[in-house]
Order: structure tokens, then C-alpha cells, then sequence
């Protein structure tokens, strides 16, 4: 089991394949389209759950057409198996709504 207090490493995060989430710094950066803003809004709340029920928070802008996220383990300064597992969850939310990465 993964320490989720530990930093990975850029390997271990390229590992992940977590697909067009880029490593930015010591956090995990995605930009969705969603399209609209209702669309962006449903997904905003899906994330929100996810992110309470795993206790594991991001940063997130909503705007008419697009979801920009920003994850890391704020208590350890950089990226854990916690951004690994709650960007793999943003990751299923998107496919349920049908919203794509942005190009
Ligand atoms: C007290 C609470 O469990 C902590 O503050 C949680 C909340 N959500 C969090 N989210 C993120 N991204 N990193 C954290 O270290 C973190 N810690």
C-alpha cells in the first residue's frame, strides 16, 4: 500500500496514466470542456463529492465552457497516491457526462 503521506515520483506519476492530466510544479494540472455551463456546474458538483468523500480537495475554476483543476497534497507540498486516486475519480465523473479534455 502506497504511504499517502509519500511524494511520488514523476515516474510514478506518468505511471498512473491518468491521460492529458500534466504534472505542473509539484501539482497535477487538467482542463476539461464541458461545452456549457450547466454541464460544467454538474460536473463541478460530481467532483465536489468525490473530493468529500475522499476527504482529498482541488482547486477548481468553472467557466462557461471549461473546468480547469489543480490538485496536490496541500499537507505534504506536492503530489501523493491521494491526487493519484481523486484525479482518476474526475477522470470516471468526466466519462459519465461525456466531457472530454480540453485540446
Ligand atoms: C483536516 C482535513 O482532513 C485536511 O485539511 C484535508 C482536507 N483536504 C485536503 N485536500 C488536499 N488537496 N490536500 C490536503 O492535504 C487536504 N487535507
Amino acid at each position: 500500500m502506497t504511504d499517502p503521506k509519500q511524494k511520488l515520483t514523476p515516474a510514478e506519476i506518468d505511471d498512473a496514466q491518468l491521460g492529458e492530466w500534466r504534472r505542473e510544479d509539484e501539482t497535477l494540472v487538467a482542463h476539461f470542456d464541458t461545452g456549457d455551463f450547466t454541464t460544467g456546474l454538474e460536473f463541478v458538483n460530481l467532483i465536489g463529492d468525490a473530493a468529500e468523500s475522499l476527504n482529498h480537495h482541488p482547486v477548481l475554476t468553472l467557466t462557461y465552457d471549461r473546468v480547469k483543476l489543480r490538485l496536490w497534497s496541500h499537507d505534504v507540498g506536492g503530489i501523493t497516491i491521494r491526487d493519484i486516486e481523486l484525479a482518476k475519480v474526475i477522470n470516471e465523473r468526466a466519462v459519465q457526462l461525456g466531457v472530454d479534455f480540453a485540446r
